[in-house]
């Protein structure tokens, strides 16, 4: 098996008392997209600043294309990871061109070529119109893409994107995991950081979850869900009745309804040939757990284990 890309063993990251990253493993092969999730301060950003080498762990080790990412032996690396952070910002008396071309070239671009790379990122992105605007008249989205465009110099063997969807418009949005898409099937690796989890689950090979520093669970998305247990929803049409008179099926019934079934992935089977088999069923539609949902899962699963320890705690206490 090839050697991961991206690799952490019980790493962590504390701040004085606070522990912002709690003993994670994880790796992240080559041409692999991982979605990192996580309510706001859960150690997102501190996950990829830990990767990035911006800063050291506390503990733990981590490696980043075979050297720790902190260490002088990693600066050739460096040219070869893209970065988008949360907030982007810019030189804003330069020009999108400008800027653009400035960071190739710190990225090691011959001047010549910088600016010939520099005008084909800003196409992809979709400002070729404002290349020759100070960045300071950019819009939000304007920024965001230029943000996009300087991760995307040099097509990255290592992208990590801090909520690289945040200002874009619809069309922006789709056309950002389109590269996304792209850049994996080029074999780069990424790792992506949001809060807007609709729209994700279709780009990202596998995903993690982190809560209050901690990795709740990390995997492909239907292993996640196998794990989360989660019911498969079932809609029919034209039943009347049926599901509300039908001794196994009723027990199945979503809250309040008389045409949706709320059925365990195990017996799914099961109670679809016995739907299909039904005269007057004009319609059936079948959803799978979406990534909202098995997110969601996780960290109210969390929360009620923690809230269990904290009440033993205070029972114990008491004695
Ligand atoms: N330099 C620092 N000094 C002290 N505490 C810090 C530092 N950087 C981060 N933290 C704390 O570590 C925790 C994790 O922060 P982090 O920025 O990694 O969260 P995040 O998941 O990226 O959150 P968000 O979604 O809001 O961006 C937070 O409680 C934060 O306050």
């Amino acid at each position: 098996m090839s050697t991961p890309l991206v690799s952490l063993t019980n790493a962590g990251k504390s701040y004085q008392q606070l522990d912002a990253l709690k003993s994670v493993t994880m790796d992240l092969n080559s041409g692999e997209v991982m979605g990192l999730f996580g309510h706001n301060g859960a150690g997102k950003t501190t996950l990829m600043k830990l990767i990035l080498g911006v800063i050291s762990p506390s503990f733990g080790k981590v490696e980043v294309m075979g050297r720790a990412p902190d260490s002088n032996a990693a600066w050739h690396n460096r040219s070869k990871i893209g970065f988008l952070p949360e907030n982007v910002s810019f030189y804003d008396h330069l020009t999108g061109l400008e800027v653009l071309s400035y960071f190739a070239k710190l990225k090691g671009f011959a001047s010549s070529n910088a600016k010939k790379h520099a005008v084909n990122l800003l196409e992809q992105v979709g400002i070729t119109h404002a290349m020759k605007r100070p960045v300071k008249h950019y819009s939000k989205g304007m920024r965001q893409r230029l943000g996009l465009a300087q991760a995307f110099i040099g097509e990255p063997k290592l992208l990590l994107l801090d909520e690289p969807t945040v200002g874009l418009d619809p069309t922006a949005t789709h056309e950002f995991y389109r590269t996304v898409d792209q850049l994996k099937s080029n074999g780069s690796s990424v790792i992506l950081c949001s809060h807007v989890l609709p729209g994700v689950e279709q780009h990202i090979d596998r995903a993690m979850i982190l809560s209050s520093g901690e990795l709740l669970a990390i995997g492909a998305l239907t292993e996640l869900r196998q794990k989360a247990a989660l019911p498969v929803t079932i809609t029919t049409s034209g039943l009347n009745n049926f599901l509300v008179n039908n001794k196994t099926l009723q027990c199945f019934l979503a809250a309040n309804s008389t045409s949706t079934l709320l059925v365990p992935a195990q017996e799914k089977l099961a109670v679809l040939q016995q739907l299909v088999n039904h005269e007057n069923l004009t319609d059936i539609q079948l959803e799978t757990a979406n990534l909202e949902q098995v997110y969601q899962h996780f960290l109210t699963e969390h929360e009620l284990v923690k809230q269990k320890n904290e009440n033993s705690l205070t029972e114990q206490g008491n004695c």
